[in-house]
């Protein structure tokens, strides 16, 4: 039966142009080209098989890792790839490895915090993968708190070194990727202490292995730290752990853009905001955000093929039972989901834009909107990332039992992506971050500073605070002008009463404590006003394809009504929507659902995956799950004998016991 689309009339019903809409995901013609010549080039070369991947043991998993990379990198040689093609083989070939850090984050450490010099010496070096490189700044006893490592690097003006120490066991690094096994190097986030002062935290370019037998260098400690969450999943990564005994090193080595130490041994600020040190993870966060629209429509790309596949109950007259996804609960969970890969990839791509601009700024020494990158990054990394982590579990149970297999590609899913929750800044911390930054602007307000960008919804507060919705029908909650006053009101009314709460307070550091759940919720209403607006905004450019707008209309509106719904507390709570209003809201919601029913297929198709890089039976292209499955099931290990190991030792004793007590 090969060959078979068992999903063919699926993807007769759709009613727009699945090639347009797969540009406008890839984000442009080109962005398509690139991903689609590239994930085939992966998905063609055996050398990049992920069969038996969740069935190996650790230490043989992580070999096969090693192998892939370097696979990965001689093949990125031999076709001459330029960057942008290397990082989408690197994403294709979708296996979480030293590389990631190497290039995601000790570079752009390097580039963001070295000096032209620094970057010079250091960059070729990197780019060549002469040295491999990681970012060691969380250790054993804080991540969250950056302001709290206790790495030291206190100048030696005698020999003009740098010393590195780890003077507590709590002080060890403790996570950086790559660095257990891999990394030859490290940029390392030490406290800078020079003429006995201490300076605070400062990036250190640190040697960690010879580049001759790859021994660690004298004084350096460094190993893996131990299994992780979930089979295979991010157990390819050698999360490490590193201690330093007065390790040396030349005082070049300190990253300088930010500060410097002169030869004689003193601190020199430069004009650039200290934050600027922070740099690497405003950047790593941007694209993390990018990331969960991969990630999310990958699981829903699985869920939705199957729930066409599946059915249960419904047969009359011996007719088929009915494909799962025609029940309303099934797609009150999975559109939804769908409706955000979508809006996750729009704010994605508005993201990468803002983190461009303010990048630009930067350079020419304008630093005016690094607190809104900083606020829109860590908002929306723990936005994108929770709803996204959450949405694969979902995705999970939407496929019922199968969704437990490994064969259905979601558990790995999941345990790969589960962390970055927590890494790049654990999401509730960062949307305090989030929350600070709003309560600065609304102390602000009055003051004649106007708010602007992302903010600037609160110069019009005395409006947002007093207007109601005038939604009258269901169809109203289609107009973005009520939709978008909306999640303005909400926004505005969660942040003033979380001021106003502050503001009872004598110590505004013990109100922030004491009122951060809610200060959380604000911040949350605040990014999603953020998604849902630019979500609107793409939808007011011009989109090419036969009833590709028209899709996105339908997910859009599905994005935003299911938020209104889940939120209806905070709508209804701040008095700007009826309860009336709420209802007709849940009204034109499951009237988009039916929209979109027949174009659920192809909308996932949109996304383009290779059935390699969804390494799923369940989400295969064709849709031949049964047979996928059953044939998987024989390939285990377990099956590779009738009669299991260990059964002569336990079983077949425990038998003949109770053979013998039957007879008794
Ligand atoms: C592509 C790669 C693959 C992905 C693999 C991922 C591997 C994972 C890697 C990692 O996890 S690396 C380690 C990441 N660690 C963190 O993210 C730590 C989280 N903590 C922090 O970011 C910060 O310390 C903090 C919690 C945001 C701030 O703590 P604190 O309250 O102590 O702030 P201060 O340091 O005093 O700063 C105050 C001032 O600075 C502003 N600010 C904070 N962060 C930034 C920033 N990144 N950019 C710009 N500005 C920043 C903050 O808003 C305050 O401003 P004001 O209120 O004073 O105006
Ligand atoms: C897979 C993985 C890869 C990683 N890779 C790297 C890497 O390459 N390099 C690197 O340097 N680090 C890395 N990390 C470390 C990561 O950045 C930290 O774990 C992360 O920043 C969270 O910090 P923490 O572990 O100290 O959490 P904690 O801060 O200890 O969090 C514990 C709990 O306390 C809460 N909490 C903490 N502070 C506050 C507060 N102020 N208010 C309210 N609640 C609070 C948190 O919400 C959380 O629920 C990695 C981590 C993981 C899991």
């Amino acid at each position: 039966m090969e060959g078979v689309d068992y999903l063919a009339d699926e993807r007769k019903k759709a009613e727009f142009d699945v090639n347009e809409m797969k540009i406008v995901w890839a984000g442009s013609r080109h962005n398509f080209e690139l991903s689609d010549r590239i994930s085939k080039l992966v998905a063609n070369d055996p050398g990049f098989s992920k069969e038996g991947r969740t069935m190996l043991p650790r230490k043989e998993l992580f070999k096969n890792t090693l192998r892939k990379a370097t696979y990965a990198w001689k093949r990125i040689i031999e076709l001459r790839l330029s960057e942008e093609e290397a990082a989408k083989l690197r994403h294709f070939v979708d296996e979480p490895a030293f590389t990631d850090l190497h290039w995601g984050m000790f570079i752009p450490a390097i580039k963001g915090q070295g000096t032209d010099e620094q970057q010079k010496k250091w960059l070729p070096l990197a780019y060549k993968m002469q040295i491999i490189g990681c970012y060691a700044q969380t250790e054993l006893g804080h991540g969250s708190n950056v302001q709290g490592l206790e790495t030291t690097a206190t100048f030696d003006p005698q020999t003009d070194e740098f010393v590195i120490h780890s003077p507590t066991l709590t002080s060890s690094k403790w996570w950086p990727g790559g660095l257990g096994k891999v990394s030859t190097h490290a940029v390392v986030y030490a406290r800078l202490i020079t003429n006995g002062k201490d300076y605070g935290i400062n990036g250190f370019i640190v040697q960690l292995r010879s580049l001759e037998d790859h021994k660690p260098l004298p004084g350096v400690t460094v190993g893996d730290i131990g299994l992780k969450f979930g089979n295979g999943a991010y157990n390819t990564m050698d999360n490490g752990v590193l201690r330093f005994d007065h390790v040396r090193i030349p005082r070049d080595q300190m990253l300088m853009r930010v500060s410097q130490v002169t030869r004689e041994g003193k601190y020199v600020q430069s004009d650039v905001p200290r934050q600027l040190l922070y740099g690497t993870m405003v950047y790593v966060r941007q694209t993390i955000v990018s990331d969960a629209s991969n990630a999310l429509s990958r699981a829903v790309c699985i869920a939705t093929r199957y729930s066409a596949v599946r059915r249960q109950f419904g047969s009359q007259n011996g007719g088929q039972e009915i494909q799962v996804i025609d029940y309303k609960t099934q797609q009150n969970r999975l559109f939804p989901l769908l409706a955000s890969a979508y809006a996750f990839r729009f704010v994605g791509e508005w993201l990468k834009w803002l983190y461009t601009d303010v990048t630009q700024r930067l350079q020419a020494n304008d630093f005016s909107t690094l607190p809104e990158a900083h606020a829109c990054t860590a908002g929306l990394k723990s936005l994108t990332t929770t709803a996204t982590a959450d949405g694969i579990e979902e995705c999970r149970k939407l496929c019922g039992g199968h969704g437990y297999l490994c064969s259905s590609g979601l558990p790995e899913l999941f345990a790969v992506y589960v962390p970055a929750c927590t890494y790049e800044g654990d999401n509730t911390v960062l949307l305090l971050q989030v929350a600070r930054f709003l309560m600065k602007t609304v102390s602000q307000l009055g003051s004649g500073k106007k708010p602007v960008g992302t903010i600037a919804y609160m110069g019009r507060i005395e409006h947002l605070m007093q207007c109601r919705s005038d939604v009258k029908q269901a169809k109203d909650w289609l107009k973005p002008s009520a939709v978008v006053e909306a999640f303005e009101a909400r926004a505005a009314r969660m942040s003033v009463a979380c001021a106003q709460n502050l503001s009872k307070f004598d110590n505004p550091e013990e109100g922030f404590a004491e009122l951060a759940a809610d200060l959380a919720e604000a911040a949350v209403a605040h990014c999603q006003l953020i998604v849902v607006s630019k979500f609107i905004e793409k939808l007011q450019q011009d989109i090419p394809g036969e009833g590709v707008k028209q899709q996105l209309e339908v997910l859009c509106g599905i994005y935003y009504l299911f938020l209104l719904h889940k939120h209806q507390g905070d709508f209804l709570g701040t008095g700007y929507i009826t309860s009336k209003q709420a209802s007709l809201a849940n009204d034109q919601l499951r009237a988009l659902y039916s929209q979109l029913r027949p174009n659920a297929i192809s909308l996932v198709d949109a996304f383009n995956y290779t059935d390699h890089f969804l390494d799923s039976i369940l989400g295969r292209y064709d849709g031949n799950v049964y047979p996928k499955l059953y044939e998987a099931a024989w390939k285990d290990p377990l099956n590779q004998s009738d009669i299991a190991d260990g059964f002569h030792e336990y079983i077949r004793p425990l038998l003949k016991q109770q053979l013998r007590t039957a007879r008794l």
